[in-house]
């Protein structure tokens, strides 16, 4: 189940919001300009499914939203556990890397996710808001929104991402490395399921 959780900026000893219920995280997230919506999951698409197969499953959804919002790229970014060699190390590598707190300058953040989990929290107005999205959950955070985002130290998610530039992802590092304050990935999801 997705989950919020709030927090002020200054650490997690207090928590400010915590909610499972769909319409209660958009209706705490919409005033940050923060779209939260649940899609009809495709429960025939593979966990790992390769990215024609996700595109043939959601395409009227991502038509429609393409139609709306005018995105010019959609991409699949998967990433699970597998007997690669090379997993522990991308993984870590990826972890790192969306950890940095960031903003996108030129686009918004928007995600939909096809399969696991993983939490963006939104850095905003003095507080944090972790979000918990799992399979079904689309999640859009406008330009210039400070934020990071953890999957996990064994991490499992097939996510689609909206661009509306070519050029696809690009952060700008605020060098704060203010996750290591708040509950991490792990953490959380380990609760969330007790
Ligand atoms: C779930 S998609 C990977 C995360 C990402 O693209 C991003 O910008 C996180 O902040
Ligand atoms: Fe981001
Ligand atoms: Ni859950």
């Amino acid at each position: 189940m997705t989950l919020l959780t709030t927090w002020p900026e200054s650490g997690p000893d207090t928590v400010v919001r915590r909610t499972s219920e769909p319409a209660e995280i958009a209706a705490a997230l919409a005033p940050l300009g923060v779209r939260y919506e649940q899609w009809p999951v495709r429960e025939s698409v593979p966990f790992d499914a390769d990215s024609d197969t996700v595109f043939a499953a959601y395409g009227p959804e991502i038509d429609k939203l393409n139609a709306e919002e005018g995105f010019t790229t959609v991409d699949v970014l998967g990433l699970h556990p597998s007997d690669d060699p090379e997993f522990p190390a991308k993984a870590k590598a990826a972890r790192e890397k969306f950890l940095q707190e960031h903003t996108h300058d030129d686009d918004d953040e928007i995600r939909f996710f096809v399969s696991g989990a993983g939490i963006f929290y939104l850095h905003v107005n003095g507080e944090v808001h972790a979000v918990l999205c799992e399979k079904g959950d689309l999640l859009g955070v406008p330009r210039g929104t400070t934020h990071w985002f953890d999957m996990g130290t064994s991490p499992s998610f097939t996510a689609i991402r909206f661009f509306h530039e070519e050029d696809g992802w690009i952060g700008t590092f605020t060098g704060d490395r203010i996750a290591d304050r708040f509950p991490d990935f792990d953490t959380i999801a380990a609760g969330h399921r007790a």
